[in-house]
């Protein structure tokens, strides 16, 4: 029960509710116990009437109003029991409504390296099967748990009050079946984890084949799928069919019982009706519905506590990811304004999971205002240098200025929202494409994102689609292809009017002629802004007020284009080749 303890502030915040629930299930299970004993009653009236003691009228008259008090009293149950689930199953959803809310906002506080560390379908098995089994615990397990208990205590008591030796029969079995029935649910629960564990493997499976449909066509893998997809199904009915054995012995077992304890009731009670033991039959009868109610509660008790071990194996998990601290955290509390003067001093950074140091002892300077663009081979740590101005990561060692003040001392939240970053691999959300580009200013008017999207060299290609900025993509709609793709996400970032932009290796699926458009527009809506563009192409570079040459995390040539093209190196090769495969 350790882990479970972190729902405890949840029980304190819905308090009222909860205790007027347990109040509301322990009325509602005292009316249910007034009905055994006036059937009861209403037996002894009719052995009365047969013994001649009582007229027919007056036997009528009883039963009369002892159906009366019968069926008053289910209504009254039935009522507090419709409450019951009002307010304790209510509860236990605005628990469960709570708690995907803080795992998901502790989510989006951790940082890239928990994503990397963690695969996506664990993250949301967390916040949606074990919160699910979570709530169980605050919701069901307590009603029912109150339920069993206002009846444990109202009962046994009264059962041994109206007869000792039968009550103690009829309650011989029940713990027999308590017992069945939580190490059936044990086994049952094992079982369906294998399912669910299963089903995890198979949506993984599918999802991956439709979303790499292209790949297995071209390379004709269909028949090395289906074979696949056979293996898993057959997995699948091996352990759907396990748990569907034990499933069926649940009720069975439960009926079992039942029909000792009534053969108990039957006989025992039989037998000292006749000795004279007990006065009338309608104990016997009153006493087999005590049995039936009863029944239900005492599986329970073995139910709860798998439930109970269930939901503290999932928040164990919950709390895992919980616990995990950011290790970029925003320390500053009050906003920190940006100009956009960046400085790298010393700045080394290694990877945590990887141990690769992309940067290595790096030092330069970019005043607000200017234009930078970071070229060198694949792998050499340019998107590095990106990420560490956003502070995706912080440095192993050395320092990360922006406007001369420790990039940790400034506000995150200012820090982020003074950047335009556009990614290497452009995101877009399945959403339309005028929603997609408004992600950059939430406020900004259909006319406005217009006029970023023709800055973006998009506009022209998003008017050809047939709904034009309503047209919708990803899985449900369209697909774009790279290019497009990338120039949305600059119209994004261009939207949101930033102090500093960062543009990583984002023209590298357009052709030159659009490069060039963009590049000139770029240059106009940059011109008081940081710009860092990290590229492939010396077209994208050659403008820029300085260019850094980056070989494994070691900055190996610095300078203006004029500058780097007099001096043998990275740069003037890379120029002379593109130079003559453009010619
Ligand atoms: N998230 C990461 N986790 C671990 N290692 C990483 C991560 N990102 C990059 N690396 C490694 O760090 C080094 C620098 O990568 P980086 O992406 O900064 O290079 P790059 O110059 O931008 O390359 P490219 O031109 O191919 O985009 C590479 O060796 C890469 O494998």
């Amino acid at each position: 029960m350790k882990e479970l303890k972190h729902l405890n502030k949840y029980f304190k915040k819905y308090w009222f509710k909860l205790l007027l629930g347990i109040l509301i299930t322990i009325i509602a299970r005292v009316f249910s116990l007034i009905m055994p004993s006036y059937v009861n009653k209403s037996i002894q009236a009719i052995e009365q009437f047969m013994a001649k003691n009582i007229s027919m009228d007056q036997a009528k008259e009883f039963l009369f109003q002892y159906i009366l008090i019968i069926v008053g009293a289910a209504i009254l149950s039935g009522l507090f029991t419709f409450l019951m689930r009002q307010t304790i199953i209510n509860v236990s959803r605005y628990i469960e409504y709570d708690l995907k809310n803080e795992v998901f906002d502790h989510y989006q506080i951790l940082n890239l390296n928990f994503y990397k560390k963690n695969r996506i379908g664990d993250l949301m098995n967390r916040i949606s099967e074990d919160i699910n089994q979570v709530r169980m615990y605050g919701g069901p397990a307590i009603m029912y748990g109150i339920q069993t208990l206002t009846l444990f205590v109202c009962l046994i008591p009264l059962m041994f009050i109206k007869a000792p030796t039968l009550a103690a029969y009829t309650l011989l079995p029940l713990p027999i079946l308590s017992v069945l029935i939580y190490q059936i649910s044990r086994i049952i629960h094992t079982r369906s984890t294998k399912v669910q564990e299963f089903l995890s493997t198979l949506s993984t499976f599918t999802q991956e084949s439709f979303s790499g449909v292209a790949v297995i066509k071209a390379y004709s893998l269909e028949p090395k799928i289906n074979a696949e997809i056979q293996d898993l199904a057959q997995e699948g009915k091996d352990t759907s069919m396990d748990l569907a054995k034990v499933n069926a012995w649940f009720f069975p077992l439960m009926i079992l019982l039942i029909g000792i304890s009534n053969i108990f009731v039957i006989y025992i009670g039989g037998k000292q009706y006749i000795n004279g033991e007990i006065t009338s039959i309608g104990i016997i009868a009153e006493f087999i519905l005590y049995v039936n109610m009863l029944t239900w509660p005492v599986a329970v008790v073995g139910w709860l506590t798998s439930i109970v071990q269930r939901a503290e194996a999932s928040q164990k998990r919950i709390n895992e990811f919980l616990k995990v601290e950011p290790s970029i955290k925003n320390e500053v509390t009050q906003t920190t304004p940006i100009k956009g003067n960046i400085e790298f001093r010393n700045v080394t950074f290694t990877y945590e999971d990887t141990n690769i140091t992309a940067l290595d002892n790096i030092s330069f300077k970019i005043d607000a205002g200017q234009t930078v663009a970071f070229l060198g081979k694949t792998g050499s740590g340019k998107s590095t240098i990106l990420d560490m101005v956003a502070r995706l990561y912080d440095a192993t060692s050395g320092e990360v200025l922006i406007d001369g003040t420790p990039i940790q001392k400034l506000n995150l939240n200012s820090l982020r929202s003074a950047i335009g970053a556009v990614p290497q691999d452009a995101f877009l959300f399945s959403d339309t494409i005028e929603n997609n580009i408004r992600f950059g200013d939430e406020t900004a008017t259909l006319e406005e994102i217009k006029e970023v999207a023709k800055k973006a060299v998009v506009h022209k290609n998003i008017e050809g689609f047939s709904k034009k900025y309503n047209t919708v993509l990803g899985e449900r709609g369209i697909t774009l292809s790279g290019g497009q793709k990338q120039r949305v996400s600059i119209a994004r970032a261009l939207l949101k009017n930033p102090r500093i932009y960062l543009f990583d290796d984002c023209l590298s699926a357009v052709d030159t002629e659009t490069e060039e458009e963009i590049l000139n527009n770029l240059k106009q809506l940059s011109e008081d802004k940081t710009t860092l563009i990290v590229s492939h192409r010396v077209s994208s570079a050659k403008n820029a007020d300085k260019i850094i040459v980056l070989e494994n995390g070691k900055i190996i040539q610095e300078g203006t284009h004029e500058e780097l093209n007099n001096v043998d190196g990275y740069y003037k090769e890379l120029y002379l080749s593109q130079l003559s495969e453009k010619e």
